[in-house]
């Protein structure tokens, strides 16, 4: 249960504290914000409304404690995460239940999520070990007029404090993807969850509070991004923004100052189908991809660009397997559940609209409830549709016929976004074309998009994002590079 046993902590009467000296605190505003459960529209939490003055003294201590963490031994460094991760997934089921709650993800789903960041931290702290524990050796002649009188020793040292600030729709998995790195290469972090998944990712935050990391490290201010979130991004006492969101990313990295930032952004995944593909690997991989937690993934499925020559049949497979999808409940582990919110449900059913104005063929009849939207394919999809551009983030799929691949790679890289994309063919040779011709930071070939598994880099190309992620790449964009250079008075060769 939510906010219970060792989680009682983070709890007060009905408003859950924010997190900072390593300890949980009531906000001096007296303001709370609320928390909807999108299933049931009704406040299902709240959080507290930081004050600027907090989120400054949360920062002069995430610059004071990242001075002796970055003096605190790798390994100790990756035995707190090691210990972190494990808290984690110990206390999977009640942070799945905030998910749940908070984002309507479905139960099993939810589970995974846990899971699957638990096993994030944990690969972090060893990959952290293993790349931070060597730098590189230079010699001065190896560039041309040089004798070898410089011996010159670099290492990647920590950026110093670092602002997380994850989406809703993985509020666990998007913060620790930049919480475990940030922290096994020596910054603090200070980390502002959305508003929807804060409860979930102050359940999470709890769990590194367990482990034991010191007080002032690891922070976690509540408020809404509208309200609180300029003044976090703008202080001057970030030197880093990890970001994960919408356009919002686009906004923040024209007001953030000169730091390094990693921005993830929106996507529209298109899933190219050539005429050799093997369509019901094609249809199992639309239902996948396209409709997985309501389609609320930057990387989904986002539009369907298939051969005239074998849409009618794909189509027919893609809708029977839509039909057996289960609508309603999260705790019911239903695959389709109510999108995050009202306004974007209201934003989905426009872009449905639109489409129906400009003549796009229905597949199953529109149905909505609340913010449950039923899974909804739309055939002869044109490029003057909205939906053939824009990113739903729902259960709405478009489907555009083409007839050659040309015509398929023109329409995705038409497109101001630029995260992932797929392609389904026999053909390596004609696949490889594709991707290599595709511009997106990642193409699958006979498969769906998806960020995972997490050591994979993941790049957003255009409005899709800057700064790569995955494991290996986030630990090192948290880092910059410290020289020590030796000057000998004369050369000297080691002899063999
Ligand atoms: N690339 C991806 O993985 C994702 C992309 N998206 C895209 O973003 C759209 C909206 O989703 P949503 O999660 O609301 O994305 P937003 O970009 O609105 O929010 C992402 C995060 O930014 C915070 N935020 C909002 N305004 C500011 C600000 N001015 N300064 C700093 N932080 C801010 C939000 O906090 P708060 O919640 O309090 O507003 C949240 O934590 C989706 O429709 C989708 O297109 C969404 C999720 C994931
Ligand atoms: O931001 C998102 O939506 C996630 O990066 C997608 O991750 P997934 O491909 O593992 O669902």
């Amino acid at each position: 249960m939510a906010g219970t046993g060792v989680f009682s902590d983070i709890l007060d009467g009905d408003v859950y504290k924010y997190y900072a000296d390593g300890e949980w605190k009531k906000s001096s505003s007296g303001k709370t914000v609320a928390i909807i459960n999108p299933t049931t529209r009704k406040t299902q939490y709240k959080v507290q409304a930081c004050t600027q003055e907090e989120v400054n003294k949360v920062m002069e201590s995430a610059k004071t404690a990242q001075k002796s963490w970055a003096k605190t031994p790798l390994w100790k460094r990756a035995e707190l995460l090691h210990k972190a991760a494990a808290i984690l997934k110990e206390h999977k089921a009640p942070i799945a239940e905030c998910l749940v709650k908070e984002i309507a993800k479905p139960a099993k789903d939810a589970i995974t999520e846990v899971v699957r960041s638990g096993d994030l931290i944990s690969y972090t702290a060893e990959e952290g070990v293993r790349i931070l524990g060597e730098g590189k050796f230079l010699v001065s002649d190896s560039f041309p007029g040089n004798q070898r009188t410089k011996y010159c020793l670099t290492s990647k040292i920590p950026l110093g404090v670092i602002l997380a600030i994850p989406p809703f729709n993985y509020p666990v998995n998007l913060a620790v993807s930049k919480i475990a790195p940030a922290l096994i290469a020596g910054n603090s972090l200070v980390l502002k969850p959305p508003t929807q998944g804060a409860v979930s990712a102050l359940h999470m935050v709890h769990c590194f509070h367990l482990a034991g990391f010191p007080k002032g490290l690891i922070s976690c201010v509540t408020g809404k991004g509208s309200e609180i979130g300029d003044f976090l991004t703008m202080h001057p006492g970030v030197n880093c923004i990890s970001f994960t969101g919408g356009d919002t990313g686009i906004a923040i990295s024209k007001k953030a100052g000169m730091i390094p930032l990693q921005m993830e952004l929106g996507g529209k995944d298109a899933c190219i189908v050539l005429e050799d593909a093997d369509l019901d690997l094609v249809a199992a991989n639309i239902i996948k991809g396209g409709f997985s937690y309501s389609g609320q993934r930057c990387t989904a499925v986002k539009v369907v660009l298939v051969m005239e020559s074998v849409a009618d049949v794909l189509v027919e497979k893609v809708k029977a397997k839509v039909a057996k999808l289960r609508v309603g409940a999260p705790e019911d582990d239903c695959d389709i559940t109510p999108v995050v919110s009202e306004s974007s449900a209201n934003f989905i059913e426009g872009l449905v609209k639109d489409a129906k104005e400009k003549g796009a063929t229905f597949c199953q009849e529109y149905k909505r409830d609340g913010n449950l939207i039923w899974p909804l394919l739309l055939d002869n999809v044109r490029p003057d549709m909205r939906i053939a551009w824009e990113e739903p983030f729902g259960p709405v799929l478009p489907v555009i016929r083409i007839n050659s691949i040309e015509e398929g790679i023109h329409h995705c890289n038409a497109s101001n976004f630029g995260l992932q994309g797929c392609v389904f063919t026999k053909d390596v040779n004609k696949a490889i074309l594709i991707s290599d011709a595709m511009e997106t930071g990642t193409v699958q070939i006979n498969s769906a998009p998806a960020r995972g598994p997490d050591h994979f880099p993941f790049q957003g190309l255009k409005d899709s994002g800057i700064g790569s992620q995955g494991v290996t790449n986030s630990i090192n964009m948290m880092t910059k590079i410290k020289s020590t250079v030796i000057n000998l008075p004369t050369p000297s060769y080691t002899m063999g």
